[in-house]
C-alpha cells in the first residue's frame, strides 16, 4: 500500500515531517484502488446491469403512483459480516419472490454508518472493526456482496454518506438513502442529484419533514459541484437533478411520526411542493425508540394504514438474523446479529412481510375497484 505523507513525498511510514502550513491535522493520505480499478476488477456485468435498472424503474413507478405494489426496503442496520448478510439475502429471496405482484422487496445492505458523535463508521471505513480502516478491503468486500445479492435476485438499497464512495458501488443500487444526519446537507443534495437510483430524504433527527421536502426539491435539479471522477481524478461534475427523489418518515426527537397524521401533514406538504404526495415509514429509529419489539408494533400499525389506503409507498424495516444488537467490540460476535440499532429476527420479519402482502393487496384491490 502507497502510504502518501502530509508534505507530499511517497514514503512507508505515517510519520511524516510537517513542513508546510497545509495538513497540519492530517496524519496520512492512503491510496486506494480507483472506481474504474474496481469495478473492472468486480464487474456488474450485462445481465445484472439490467436486473438493477428493472428494478430502479419499478421502485420509481412505485414512489410516483405507478405501480400500486407497496416499497419494502428491509435488512440489517449495517453489514459487519458478509457471509452472515448474504445468509439473510438467501432467506428474504424466496420472500421477494412469492410478494412480487404486491411488495416490490429491497435489501437494505448498509456500509456507510452516520454517527451522533463518534464509532464504527461501517465495513468501508473499518471492515475489521479493529481500527485498521482497511478501507481497500472494505471497497472490495463491499462491492463483492452487492453482486452475490444482485445474483440471488434481490434488489439492494445503501445509504450514501461519503460523497465519493457511490463511484465505488453505485452501478450496483437499485435504491439509495440519504440519512437524517446529511439530509440538510448540500454536498448530500447535490450527490443525490447525480445518482442513478431513486434516493429516500430522511426526515432531521429533530423531526422535521420540511428538510426532506427541500432535499428532495433541491436534488431534483441539476446541479455543478467538485468531485472525483471513475480514474480518480479531481473533476467538476455537473448532474442532470434526480426526479425520483422522496421523504422518508424516521421520527425525531420530538417523538414518532408514523401516526396517520403525520402521514397525511407530510403529504400535504409534499403535494404543496410539487412532489409525488407519498411517504416511506421507517419503522425503526425514533419511530421505534430504536427497540426492535417496539419496531414490530409500528411495522404493524403502518401495515393498518395501507390496508386503509394511506399515502404510504413504502416501508423500512431493520431486520437481521438474530434479534436485538451487540457491541462491535464484542469477542466473540454472535453470528447474524447487529453491531448498530437492535434488529428484529427473521422470524418476526417475515411474520410482518406476510402482513404488508395482505395488507398491501387489500389497497391494490381498492385501488383497482376506484378506478373501474
Ligand atoms: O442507524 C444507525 C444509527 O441510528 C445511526 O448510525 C446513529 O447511531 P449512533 O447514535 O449510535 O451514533
Ligand atoms: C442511520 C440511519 O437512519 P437515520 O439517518 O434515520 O438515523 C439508518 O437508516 O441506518
Amino acid at each position: 500500500m502507497t502510504v502518501i505523507n502530509p508534505a507530499g513525498a511517497h514514503s512507508a511510514s505515517s510519520t511524516a515531517l510537517h513542513t508546510s502550513t497545509s495538513n497540519r491535522r492530517i496524519k496520512t493520505f492512503r491510496e486506494i484502488p480507483t472506481p474504474h480499478q474496481l469495478h473492472t476488477e468486480l464487474p456488474l456485468t450485462a445481465r445484472r446491469a439490467l436486473a438493477v435498472a428493472r428494478d430502479r424503474d419499478e421502485i420509481a413507478d412505485i414512489l410516483a403512483g405507478r405501480d400500486d405494489r407497496l416499497l419494502v426496503v428491509v435488512g440489517p442496520c449495517s453489514v459487519h459480516d458478509p457471509v452472515a448478510a448474504l445468509d439473510y439475502a438467501r432467506q428474504l429471496a424466496p420472500l421477494a419472490a412469492e410478494h412480487a405482484s404486491r411488495l416490490k422487496i429491497v435489501m437494505r445492505v448498509y456500509f456507510e454508518k452516520p454517527r451522533t458523535t463518534v464509532g464504527w463508521k461501517g465495513l468501508i471505513n473499518d471492515p475489521g472493526m479493529d481500527q485498521t480502516f482497511d478501507v481497500e478491503r472494505g471497497l472490495r468486500a463491499a462491492r463483492s456482496l452487492l453482486l452475490d445479492i444482485i445474483d440471488l435476485g434481490l434488489p439492494v438499497g445503501c445509504e450514501f454518506l461519503e460523497p465519493t464512495s457511490p463511484q465505488y458501488i453505485a452501478d450496483t443500487v437499485a435504491w439509495g438513502a440519504i440519512g437524517a444526519r446529511t439530509t440538510e446537507s448540500q454536498v448530500h443534495r447535490q450527490l443525490a442529484s447525480g445518482l442513478s437510483m431513486p434516493i429516500g430524504f430522511k426526515n432531521g433527527t429533530d423531526g422535521g419533514v420540511q428538510v426532506a421536502i427541500d432535499g428532495a426539491t433541491a436534488a431534483a435539479a441539476e446541479h455543478v459541484f467538485f468531485g472525483v471522477d471513475d480514474f480518480g481524478h479531481g473533476a467538476v461534475v455537473e448532474t442532470l437533478g434526480n426526479p425520483d427523489c422522496h421523504v422518508i418518515l424516521r421520527g425525531g426527537s420530538r417523538g414518532p411520526n408514523f401516526d396517520s397524521e403525520s402521514v397525511a401533514a407530510a403529504a400535504d406538504e409534499l403535494a404543496k411542493a410539487g412532489l409525488p404526495a407519498t411517504v416511506m415509514i421507517d419503522c425503526s429509529h425514533a419511530n421505534s425508540g430504536k427497540d426492535h419489539l417496539r419496531q414490530a408494533e409500528v411495522a404493524a400499525s403502518v401495515s393498518e394504514q395501507v390496508a386503509a389506503g394511506a399515502p404510504v409507498s413504502g416501508v423500512m424495516l431493520e431486520s437481521f438474523l438474530v434479534a436485538g444488537a451487540q457491541s462491535p467490540d464484542a469477542r466473540p460476535l454472535t453470528y447474524g446479529q447487529s453491531v448498530t440499532d437492535k434488529c428484529m429476527d427473521f422470524a418476526t420479519t417475515r411474520t410482518l412481510i406476510d402482513r404488508f402482502a395482505r395488507d398491501s393487496a387489500t389497497r391494490i384491490a381498492g385501488r383497482v375497484g376506484m378506478r373501474r
